[in-house]
């Protein structure tokens, strides 16, 4: 069984290529900025346009109606975000777009592939680097077609550590937040960093550059791409608690190994977020 899906995994790649042009084309003109849950959280028309050109490409290319899909523009605009058995393409067209407004240079596209709710296959393409991330279940991780791989640092005092900070400027979550970060900081690690796209921040876990990536807050699509690229490089994921990794939780940490990821958990200060599939 390990060609199912090749079609499917080989086509995302290439369309994941064909947004990340268009973002950069984007890029070089007026880019115009609107707001979704809160005045931080950007969207601008390159998000939805580039999301009606990976869904409707994946429709021509496998037909309407054979696959569901998980947009977060659709979602945005009232869709429901549900996780079917169904094949279900899991998408987040501009990843960091508050980057890609203010020409910050990590910007990515994020495209997973779900069946029986497990997830078959992730695509990243960090198109500002020019940087392909792909895993497929069991068949390893790459970056530009070489393998990747977790970095094998086990001592917490050695390691890089990234989180992001969210939309969400609560007073009660942001220090939730920044007290997390400070006692992580001043355990202390190597550093602490952030390149403001959750995919990407996954992708640096899977290439061994930081040892762990975790949040609170983040969706689906942010991370069902990278949540296969981090497992097929060797990597874990868990729930913030310790618990199993729940895709629709809007939380997740992914780390090297064991060792890492339980000691950033015992620093976390949890705070709640709506469930992505949390009945409207
Ligand atoms: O750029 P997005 O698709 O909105 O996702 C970002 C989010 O905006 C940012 O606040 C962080 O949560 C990142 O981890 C997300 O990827
Ligand atoms: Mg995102």
């Amino acid at each position: 069984m390990a060609q199912q899906w090749q079609r499917e995994y080989d086509f995302a790649v290439k369309v994941a290529r064909k947004a990340g042009e268009e973002i950069r084309k984007a890029g070089e003109s007026e880019i115009r900025v609107m707001t979704k849950s809160c005045t931080v959280d950007l969207v601008t028309k390159t998000d939805e346009r580039v999301e009606k050109i990976i869904i409707g490409s994946l429709k021509e290319e496998f037909g309407e109606g054979t696959h569901c899909f998980i947009g977060e523009e659709s979602v945005a605009k009232g869709e429901q975000c549900i996780l079917s058995d169904k094949p279900t393409w899991i998408i987040d067209p501009v990843d960091g777009t508050t980057n890609f407004v203010h020409g910050f240079p990590f910007v990515a596209v994020s495209i997973a592939f779900a069946v029986n709710k497990h997830l078959e296959f992730g695509v990243v393409y960090s198109c500002l680097e020019d940087k392909m991330y792909k895993a497929r279940n069991g068949m390893g991780a790459f970056c530009n077609d070489e393998p990747i791989q977790v970095s094998d640092v086990q001592e917490i005092k050695k390691s890089i550590i990234i989180s992001e900070h969210g939309v969400d400027r609560t007073p009660e979550k942001v220090k939730k937040i920044f007290s997390t970060m400070q006692k992580i900081l001043c355990i202390p690690v190597h550093g602490l960093r952030g390149s403001g796209t959750a995919a990407t921040n996954m992708c640096l876990v899977a290439s061994g550059a930081v040892e762990a990536f975790f949040e609170i807050g983040i969706h689906c699509w942010d991370i069902a791409a990278g949540a296969v690229i981090v497992k097929e490089a060797g990597g874990i994921l868990l729930d913030v608690d310790g618990g199993p990794f729940d895709l629709m939780s809007r939380r997740m940490v992914s780390a090297n190994n064991d060792i890492i990821a339980k000691r950033i958990i015992k620093e976390i200060e949890v705070f709640p977020a709506e469930r992505d599939d949390a009945p409207v």
